[in-house]
């Protein structure tokens, strides 16, 4: 079988600095590698997890993929095209749809949600009574009642706005979906509601899924595999129970140390002032790793 996503040696290069302080500043900086010579496949119908750091390139690999960043080097493939010739841009991008970190911001305040789950057939003409039977449609698709679509982004909870997220995304019944961060900020019980539908969607309609996540204990049980990212590099690939049995990587391997144990019986004491938020991974995980790098395997 061949991928539906491959990229090649995909490098992204952002100048520091804003554009102010490079129009007066005689000697910019240097620009800086955000993504540096990654390599990367998805079959199709497989769920991948992006995981690093805060900063390791993990968003900005998935804007990349979309055409929302230039990639600075590199080859981006989507069902065999290469995604450069406009034309295949198109199609990939009529195939693949994005769940944004935040999903409230990402969706229009002004609109109301059977507007803004129906943009693409307003677009095409398509009549209004048709319209809303689609995004009634879409909603119950996604767990959410019928009237929600007379409703407004801000009058959802974070739960609801995610399910929306997901319901958008998969309006162009895409071929890949990418999500970034669909956990965060969402209490641990919405967090499995969220990733359980995803899951059960992906079954039902069959495209894959590439999920961007600092959440290593939620990613364990909903990717096929793995790909860990450590400043802007891919430092190790495989399946996701192999990744945590037998990291291949230091970094790899005090990522999966770092993870917050489950089992509150097994949890170790934290003070309440200091307490560690289990969707993020320790602050203190940038000082254990090794600052020089063996290279990649
Ligand atoms: N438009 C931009 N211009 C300049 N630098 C940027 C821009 N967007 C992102 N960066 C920088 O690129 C690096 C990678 O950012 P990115 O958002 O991809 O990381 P991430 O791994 O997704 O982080 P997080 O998990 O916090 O979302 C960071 O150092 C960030 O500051």
């Amino acid at each position: 079988m061949s991928p539906l996503l491959a990229i090649d040696d995909l490098s992204v290069t952002f100048a520091r600095g804003g554009l102010l302080s490079r129009l007066i500043n005689p000697f910019p900086l240097p620009s800086f590698n955000v993504i540096d010579g990654v390599t990367l496949s998805l079959m199709p119908g497989e769920t991948l997890g992006l995981v690093g750091e805060s900063g390791s390139g993990k968003t900005t690999l998935a804007r990349t993929i979309l055409g929302l960043v230039r990639a600075a080097a590199g080859r981006i493939t989507f069902e065999g095209r290469d995604v450069a010739t406009p034309a295949d841009f198109r199609a990939m991008r009529r195939r693949s749809a994005m769940m944004f970190q935040d999903p409230v911001a990402s969706l229009s305040p002004r609109l109301r949600i059977g507007t803004l789950l129906t943009e693409p057939q307003i677009i095409q003409g398509v009549p209004m009574p048709d319209r809303r039977a689609a995004a009634k449609a879409l909603l119950a698709l996604v767990g959410l009642p019928a009237s929600f679509v007379d409703r407004f982004p801000h009058e959802l909870s974070g739960g609801q706005a995610r399910r929306v997220g997901v319901a958008r995304a998969l309006a162009m019944k895409p071929h890949l979906l990418l999500a970034d961060e669909p956990t965060a900020g969402l209490d641990v019980s919405v967090q499995g509601d969220v990733l359980n539908l995803i899951g059960e969607l992906k079954r039902e309609l069959g495209f894959a899924a590439m999920i961007v996540t600092h959440n290593l204990a939620m990613i364990r049980h909903v990717s096929d595999r793995l790909a860990i990212m450590y400043l802007g590099r891919l430092v190790e690939t495989g399946p996701t129970q192999d990744v945590f049995s037998a990291p291949m990587h230091p970094y790899t391997a005090t990522l999966i140390q770092s993870e917050p144990i489950p089992d509150p019986r097994r949890a170790q004491p934290e003070s309440g002032r200091h307490r560690r938020n289990p969707e993020c991974v320790s602050p203190t995980l940038w000082l254990r790793i090794p600052h020089t790098l063996p290279d990649r395997p």
